[in-house]
């Protein structure tokens, strides 16, 4: 559907005196799905509204298919933009009432599916959108954002008020109407372990910057477990940074984010050490400055 670009240039913001993102940049390409992970408060938010062109950055900008976004309605009509529960714009009114006026502006927007999706993920219809529940407004977001079926899906921390059965029939629904309909999804997110199958590229970011951007793949085939006893681990780590280390008793076992050889794998664990894969959730936990 899309086959395009969004690249971010040299993305900063400001408030005030505050720089919530410095010189962000890359580019997403193709259909995919896309993890946007980061600690509360490492600017997620501040980063998709950028790309969603629902604000100009302070420096910088953002251009799909070489075109500014911002702006730009073209652009608006093929984004679709979501974020916690926005219960301010919907006032009072039936979620009927509300894919009504969405298919004027989204010419994409599948109303059977999302009446489908409504008594599927059990979001009364009889009632006006502002008596939802928490979770039935998540919910209810998720499908408008699935729904509208734009090339370019933003969904910022869309799962939040949804109990786990139900973010586990959205992940499914996800996978399912991405192999349908491919477009490009960027999802943010800090359930990283709960969600990380879903992702096909993965941007960490920090503090207002982007630490990491990745295949899924080539992140995971990096970051490693080593035990062993002290000095063999020592050793093989010599010249490697460790992202944790924890010893108990003569033995030791480290994280470390690195290319390693198969055969220096082989060889070492042939010499006694264990090496086990470490999962995202455990890189984006050691990456971002551990539990503190
Ligand atoms: N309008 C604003 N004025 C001042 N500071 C802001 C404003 N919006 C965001 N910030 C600050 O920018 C930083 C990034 O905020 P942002 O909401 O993008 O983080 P986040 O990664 O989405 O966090 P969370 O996971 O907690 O939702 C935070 O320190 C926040 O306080």
């Amino acid at each position: 559907m899309m086959d395009g670009k969004l690249e971010a240039k040299n993305i900063s913001m400001h408030f005030k005196d505050y720089q919530a993102l410095s010189d962000v940049n890359f580019t997403l390409e193709g259909n995919k799905i896309v993890g946007l992970i980061g600690r509360n408060g490492a600017g997620k938010t501040t980063l998709l509204s950028i790309l969603a062109a629902y604000r100009d950055a302070t420096v910088g900008y953002v251009e799909a298919n070489g075109k500014l976004v911002f702006e730009n309605a073209k652009y608006m009509k093929n984004s679709t933009f979501l974020y916690e529960a926005p219960v301010k714009d919907l006032q009072d009114q039936k979620a009927s009432k509300y894919f009504e006026k969405l298919q004027l502006y989204r010419p994409n927007f599948d109303k059977t599916y999302a009446n489908e999706l409504m008594k599927r993920f059990k979001v009364p219809d009889n009632k006006n959108l502002s008596k939802l529940s928490k979770g039935q407004l998540s919910a209810f977001n998720m499908i408008v954002g699935l729904a509208s079926r734009t090339p370019i899906t933003i969904l910022d921390e869309v799962y939040l008020g949804m109990d786990a059965p139900t973010r586990s029939m959205f992940y499914k629904e996800l996978l399912n109407e991405q192999e349908k309909h491919p477009r490009l999804f960027i999802l943010s997110t800090h359930l990283v372990s709960e969600m990380e199958y879903l992702f096909d590229e993965v941007m960490m970011i920090h503090e207002g910057k982007l630490l990491l951007h990745d295949d899924y793949q080539s992140i995971i085939e990096r970051g490693y477990f080593i035990t062993g006893s002290h000095d063999d681990v020592d050793e093989f780590c010599s010249g490697i940074d460790v992202l944790i280390e924890e010893t108990i008793g003569g033995s030791k076992t480290v994280l470390i984010y690195e290319d390693l050889k198969e055969q220096d794998i082989q060889e070492a664990r042939a010499a006694g050490l264990d090496i086990s894969q470490a999962k995202l959730q455990d890189l984006f936990t050691h990456l971002t400055g551990g539990e503190h």
